[in-house]
């Protein structure tokens, strides 16, 4: 029997990348926000308990939001990396839920196209060493010359995964290894490396090609090119 789970949000990121005139969650997918659309994933489901959204300091977007009144819906102030959004988020739920050893999942504000499907295969995926959405990589992987644009090596294909999100973990295990890893200065970019670190092996759980993370401002010809397909998928999903 599986117990609702707590999903945390991270969405205080700048999108230096886009190199839009606002931070990129807040920028517009079929008529809304990207970080709506990415909430909206998760707000109607019957195995998700709330939701922690984790906004900028000096977010000034956030209080337009759809869900910024909704009872699942708790807003909390990230930090300057995205792991320490994460961190903020874990101990936000773990002062006001008793969710110590259950799991939690985490998705990335920016990626708003994660389907039913997709979510669904990982809330019931059952593992004691987390788990993650993740691709196998679908073109030749070259290693870089360090410093040069130049080949070093090309990798074995069949052993590489390009991680997505969400990813879940324990509450209390994955605030321990973020703080592990941080206290040894190792940089992560998701929870699974930080698990890693403190020597864990998560399993991968497939998830697709659509469950794009929106980086680049050709991202945001894509998503809304994807939308119609994954409202499509849904739909047959939920019937
Ligand atoms: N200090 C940070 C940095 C990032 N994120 C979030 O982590 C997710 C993935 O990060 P990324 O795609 O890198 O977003 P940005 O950091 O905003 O992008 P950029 O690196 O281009 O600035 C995003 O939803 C972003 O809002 C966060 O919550 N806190
Ligand atoms: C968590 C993530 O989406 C997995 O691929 C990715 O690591 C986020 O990286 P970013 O540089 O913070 O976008």
């Amino acid at each position: 029997m599986i117990k609702p789970l707590w999903v945390i949000i991270p969405a205080a990121g700048v999108g230096q990348r886009m190199q839009a005139n606002c931070p990129k969650q807040y920028l517009p997918l079929a008529g809304q926000t990207i970080l709506d659309r990415t909430i909206d994933i998760f707000i109607s489901h019957p195995l998700i308990a709330g939701v922690l959204v984790g906004v900028g300091e000096n977010d000034a977007y956030w209080s337009d939001s759809k869900w910024q009144q909704h009872d699942l819906v708790h807003m909390f102030v990230g930090g300057k990396e995205r792991c320490d959004t994460v961190q903020k988020g874990l101990r936000y739920l773990l002062d006001t839920v008793d969710v110590m050893q259950q799991d939690v999942l985490v998705h990335d504000a920016a990626r708003p196209l994660l389907s039913q499907a997709a979510l669904n295969r990982i809330i019931h995926h059952t593992s004691d060493q987390g788990a993650l959405l993740a691709m196998p990589a679908k073109d030749t992987v070259k290693l870089q010359v360090l410093g040069q644009p130049l080949v070093d090596a090309t990798l074995d294909r069949g052993t590489i995964w390009l991680a997505q999100t969400p990813q879940k973990f324990p509450a209390q295990a994955l605030l321990d290894a973020l703080q592990q890893a941080q206290a040894y200065g190792v940089v992560v970019t998701d929870e699974c490396s930080a698990m890693e670190f403190s020597g864990w092996h998560p399993d991968l759980v497939i998830g697709e090609s659509s469950n794009i993370k929106i980086t680049l401002p050709e991202d945001l010809l894509i998503a809304e090119a994807l939308f119609s397909y994954i409202l499509d998928s849904n739909s047959k999903c939920n019937s």
